[in-house]
């Protein structure tokens, strides 16, 4: 059996996404993301001009060589877009292995080990009230787990809030728009939601909140602490983790749970995390960390620290992504929660798929394969539109973490 061709496609339905599309001699073809949010035409030229050419010919069942191929054989190891580009092919190859057995994909990786995926959604507002009726929205569309962020008073456009109540779409210039941010305003704040929210939905409901790499250790582990008594799921990326020492601070002084990792690429960038137990949740997800051959390698490791998953899932991440995540939440044994961010109407009509929202769980289905496909000709309408990420600047206009 061999690769007979592979292709990348760019479409812009609604929001940019990249997704490549390898075909076999046998008819049996795959689908995998390689979107990166506001970078998106890297990935394609890393496919299109760097890797592609060296897979015609190879045996798509290889997919642990083709993996070490693509790392190893690079020598430029790790990094977004090396990665994304493994991870796209990584999902094309298990969707034609899957395919070919004719078995969903949680069944290869292992089977079930779950009826349903627990997801949390992204409740935003202008302000607490409007924080507090978007977490309603949720909690009556079924929820069990929901992401609260806040406007705060004297930031312009704080992290996180979104214009709509279901859709959320951070990259929404065709230059980078400026936000801004102030710490001490930030802290004054957002445990004043988390209060108002325990006290109007109780605590049968599993909050989240996103500090999104704004704190300093010191801030982080003071806001961790401010937090406890609202008895967080977690709060996510509340310090920059490029140092990943600088969570022992934050871990010494709360023990609101901690989750990072969304912009992880690789095992060695959450290895000391890990292992010293200095977070809950390992946020790596399929797309970001090089596939479901790199991403199950993590998860197992993090399992023997009782480190459990919670995959990124934004809405730069395509449906592709996210059939993938659900067979792998399916599956993987320490599993903690998934995010789910809506896609749009437009977006679905262009990657059909047989995953399922009910009562606050998903569902992947059981169609051979990851069970997203990509609709071309509708893919086709939709040309690229160039669209990036906001920065922060702090109201002196000091570049700051967006
Ligand atoms: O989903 C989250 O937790 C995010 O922080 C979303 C990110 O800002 C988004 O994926 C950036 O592309
Ligand atoms: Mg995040």
């Amino acid at each position: 059996m061999k690769i007979q061709s592979a292709k990348v496609i760019v479409t812009c339905p609604g929001r940019n996404f990249v997704t490549l599309k390898i075909e076999t001699d046998q008819g049996v073809y795959g689908i995998g993301d390689a979107t990166l949010n506001g970078r998106e035409l890297s990935v394609a030229s890393y496919l299109e001009d760097h890797v592609i050419p060296s897979l015609i010919g190879m045996d798509p069942r290889r997919i642990e060589d083709i993996w070490q191929y693509l790392y190893r054989g690079a020598y430029w190891r790790r990094g977004p877009v090396t990665m994304r580009a493994i991870a796209a092919v990584d999902m094309a190859l298990w969707d034609i292995k899957a395919k070919m057995a004719g078995m969903p994909l949680y069944q290869l990786l292992g089977g079930r080990s779950r009826d349903g995926v627990m997801v949390y959604g992204h409740a935003n507002g202008g302000d607490i009230a409007e924080t507090v009726e978007a977490v309603g929205f949720y909690v009556d569309m079924g929820y069990k787990a929901i992401r609260a962020q806040t406007g705060v008073p004297g930031i312009k456009d704080a992290y996180g809030v979104g214009r709509g109540k279901l859709y959320y779409e951070p990259a929404d210039a065709s230059l980078p728009s400026v936000t801004g941010w102030d710490t001490r305003k930030a802290l004054n704040h957002v445990p004043k939601l988390f209060e108002e929210l325990r006290k109007t939905f109780g605590f049968d409901y599993h909050l989240l909140h996103d500090g999104h790499h704004r704190y300093t250790p010191q801030e982080a582990a003071n806001l961790g602490k401010m937090l406890e008594p609202y008895q967080l799921f977690w709060l996510e990326d509340c310090t920059p983790a490029e140092n990943q020492e600088a969570f022992k601070l934050v871990r010494q002084h709360t023990v609101t749970p901690l989750a990072v990792g969304e912009i992880f690429n690789t095992i060695w960038d959450c290895k000391d995390l890990i292992q010293n137990q200095l977070i809950d949740y390992i946020r790596a997800t399929v797309l970001g960390a090089g596939g479901l051959t790199h991403l199950r390698r993590i998860a197992d490791f993090a399992s023997l620290y009782q480190v459990r998953t919670g995959c990124h899932g934004a809405t730069d991440l395509s449906p592709v992504t996210m059939g993938c995540a659900l067979h792998f939440d399916t599956w993987v044994p320490n599993f903690g929660i998934q995010e789910y961010m809506r896609h749009t109407a437009e977006t679905d009509a262009v990657f059909p798929h047989d995953y399922r929202f009910e009562a606050g769980l998903m569902y992947c289905g059981e169609a051979p394969g990851h069970g997203v496909d990509i609709d071309e000709a509708l893919a086709a309408r939709y040309p690229y539109k160039p669209a990036y990420l906001p920065v922060a600047r702090l109201e002196d206009g000091t570049m700051w973490n967006w």
